[in-house]
């Protein structure tokens, strides 16, 4: 028997979730369906266990700083609190009861179970449990949000191995002797450097001839040298041409040389995985990396993908945008489509690493006149007030044609914050002429903002 909806919400992350329930408020029968965790990556294995980790680990940092500053310190690492956090606050032992409530408490109702596309707004749910397999027709819509999964290269011998993804990095209990971290993205340096705070010795393998690939040279140098400092050993252009595990631990072969580690982790990418979601019946390619929508997020008629899934910045906040626009476009209202001008992202190592809009490089690429300033922040005000720590810079990409900022990079002990007022001049196109008319708080990290715009204007 084939049930009715207005609305089938395909996997509910911090999109799906999102989106079903505001259908949901605004008066529409919406089915949202999930296959493991209501709230999806971030909250369970993501954004809000790993930055957890991160704040205790830079706590340790605080604290081993303290001889530079204030005296004296000694700081004994310990885990457990923070696993028992991940554990009790932030995931309630990996059970979504809570989520779930707050969906089914919005007006939504749920199902347990695997959803694919059947026709473009005919869902079957293979249900949990031995429950078989329901079908839903949407009479307004299916949205697609099935976000991402870890990729894992094919490297001889891994598959066979107790490797980490994400998951196991975030649910352990304790911190291996060693860790090797295949992959300098996101992932891969926010939970190296977590994880050599709390005293592993930590190892990074990098294919390409820099971490951070996607942002500016001078982030990845930066970013390399404070970790070197840390003792972390940075090594790119890497192929690991195996891997085996003898019951203890790991041996990667990298060539001219082997890598021994306690730990693996494996961080080198998430990719969508459509094969099974019937994405044919919509035109669609099941190998493709992401469901091709246009601004509304459509995918076809009756049929939305947000977040992850489309492949326009693997970030709970474009999720969360991306399920804003499709929910007014499913209520017919008319609102503006999605622009990627201004994405901010943020890499939460000590520095933070944030960035807005375009790089220097890309912005040559597609063939914009750029003019480029940046600023260290240790010589600024602030910087050099706060010593120890205080590595980072700002860099600035302005359309030298317009006059108009494009891009920006703000590396900082609040790297992540500052990012906030460069975020609003690349959204806005704010002309650099205009932000050095602005009047800029001393002596704030984002002051250092000015010393960048100066040199700017003096290239
Ligand atoms: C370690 C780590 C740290 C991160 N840190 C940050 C950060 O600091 N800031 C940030 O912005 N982003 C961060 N991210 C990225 C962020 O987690 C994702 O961008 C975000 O979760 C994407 O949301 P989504 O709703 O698109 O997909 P997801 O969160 O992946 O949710 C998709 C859901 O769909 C379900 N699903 C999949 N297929 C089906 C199906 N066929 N039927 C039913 N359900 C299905 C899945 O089980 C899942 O629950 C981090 C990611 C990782 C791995
Ligand atoms: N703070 C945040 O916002 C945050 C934090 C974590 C993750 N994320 C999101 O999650 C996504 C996934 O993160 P990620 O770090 O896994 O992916 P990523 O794509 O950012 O980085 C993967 C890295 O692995 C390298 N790599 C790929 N294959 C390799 C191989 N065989 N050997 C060695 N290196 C290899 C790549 O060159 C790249 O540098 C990111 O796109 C990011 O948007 C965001």
């Amino acid at each position: 028997m084939t049930e009715s909806a207005d609305v089938v919400v395909i996997g509910l992350g911090p999109g799906g979730e999102a989106l079903a329930g505001d259908l949901a408020e605004a008066g529409l029968d919406v089915v949202g369906v999930e296959s493991t965790l209501v709230g999806g990556e971030c909250p369970y294995w993501g954004c809000i266990p790993s930055k957890m980790m991160v704040r205790a680990a830079d706590a340790l940092a605080e604290g081993r700083r303290v001889p530079e500053l204030a005296g004296t310190s000694s700081v004994t690492p310990d885990w457990a609190p923070v696993a028992r956090r991940i554990r009790e606050e932030a995931t309630t032992n990996w059970d979504d009861k809570i989520a779930v409530d707050r969906l089914t408490g919005k007006g939504a109702r749920f199902v347990r179970g695997t959803g694919r596309l059947l026709a473009p707004t005919t869902v079957a749910v293979d249900v949990d449990g031995d429950d078989g397999t329901r079908e839903f027709e949407a009479r307004r819509g299916v949205v697609i949000a099935t976000g991402t999964v870890a990729t894992v290269p094919p490297i001889p011998g891994l598959a066979d191995t107790p490797y980490w993804t994400n998951r196991e990095a975030i649910e352990a209990t304790e911190v291996p002797e060693s860790l090797c971290v295949i992959g300098g993205g996101a992932v891969g340096l926010e939970l190296a450097q977590a994880y050599a705070r709390f005293g592993a010795r930590v190892i990074i393998l990098e294919a390409l001839d820099r971490i951070l690939g996607p942002e500016e040279p001078e982030s990845s140098e930066l970013i390399t040298e404070v970790l070197g400092c840390e003792g972390i050993a940075v090594h790119t252009g890497v192929k690991t041409g195996g891997v085996a595990h003898d019951g203890s631990g790991f041996r990667l072969d990298i060539g001219d040389g082997e890598v021994r580690a306690e730990a693996l982790l494996v961080s080198t990418g998430r990719r969508a995985d459509l094969r099974h979601m019937g994405v044919d019946t919509i035109g669609q390619d099941p190998g493709a990396r992401a469901v091709e929508v246009d601004d509304h997020l459509r995918a076809a008629p009756g049929v939305w993908a947000i977040g992850d899934v489309v492949g326009k910045g693997a970030f709970t906040h474009m999720a969360v945008y991306h399920a804003k626009i499709a929910a007014a476009d499913i209520l017919g209202q008319h609102g503006p489509g999605a622009e990627y001008h201004a994405v901010p992202r943020v890499t939460f190592t000590d520095p933070e690493v944030g960035a807005v809009g375009v790089t220097e490089s890309h912005a040559r690429d597609i063939g914009v006149n750029v003019r480029v300033g940046t600023a260290r922040v240790p010589s600024s005000a602030r910087g050099w007030i706060h010593k120890a720590g205080n590595e980072g810079l700002i860099k600035l990409v302005e359309d030298a044609d317009t006059g108009v900022l494009i891009g920006a990079t703000s590396i900082g002990p609040n790297g992540g914050e500052v990012l906030g007022a460069l975020a609003v001049a690349v959204h806005a196109h704010v002309p650099t002429k205009r932000l050095r008319s602005m009047i800029y708080a001393y002596p704030t990290f984002h002051r250092a903002i000015e010393d960048a715009l100066n040199d700017l204007a003096a290239r």
